[in-house]
């Protein structure tokens, strides 16, 4: 299969390590919410103080439906996605599907430094409860489970190449 998909929580990776990797393999790179700040014409934090996280997760489905599987691709996902059944099963059928498992003790200053905007089910637990509920979810549409844990950006992009043994 030439095409990754990656999932994890916010500040995991996807969008940074998605980038490098199709760099090196000469693979196109798909960001998600990259689609969705262009359909809209403004940046993410914009798309989702206008319409909310529940229609934001439906247009992160419809984007997700979207895509195709022509041509080798690194897809880098929100990481909401995996509450969408319907985009999990579409992104299984067009890709290997790579579940990037960060402790959380890592995502927390990531996530402060990163422009502010909705997380998709955020509640009062903060990310340790929003991790333990999705931990779930990434296990089960995940084809590869890759945990990264203090590599910098190249050395966990070359972990990720080699484990899903493309080239
Ligand atoms: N292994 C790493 N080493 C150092 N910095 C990292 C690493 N992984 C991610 N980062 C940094 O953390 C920040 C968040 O990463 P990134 O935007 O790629 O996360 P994401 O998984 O795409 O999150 P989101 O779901 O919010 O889109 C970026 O500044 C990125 O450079
Ligand atoms: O994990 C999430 O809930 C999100 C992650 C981002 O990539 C965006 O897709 C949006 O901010 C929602
Ligand atoms: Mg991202």
């Amino acid at each position: 299969m030439n095409r990754l998909t990656l999932i994890g929580m916010p500040g995991s990776g996807k969008s940074a390590l998605g980038r490098i990797i199709a760099t090196r393999l000469g693979w196109q790179f798909i960001d998600t919410d990259l689609c969705i700040e262009r359909r809209f014409g403004k940046k993410l934090q914009a798309v989702v103080d206008q319409v909310g996280t529940e229609e934001f997760a439906r247009i992160e489905e419809e984007t997700v439906l979207g895509l195709t599987s022509e041509g080798a691709a690194v897809i880098s996902t929100g990481g909401s996605v995996v509450y969408s059944e319907a985009a999990m099963r579409h992104l299984a059928s067009i890709s290997t599907i790579v579940f990037l498992d960060v402790p959380i003790h890592r995502l927390h200053p990531r996530i402060a430094r990163a422009a502010p905007r909705g997380i998709v089910g955020m509640g009062e637990g903060g990310l340790e409860e929003l991790y333990r509920r999705r931990f779930e979810l990434y296990h089960k549409y995940a084809h590869s489970i890759v945990l990264l844990d203090g590599e910098n950006l190249q050395d966990a992009a070359t972990r990720i190449i080699s484990q899903c043994g493309v080239s």
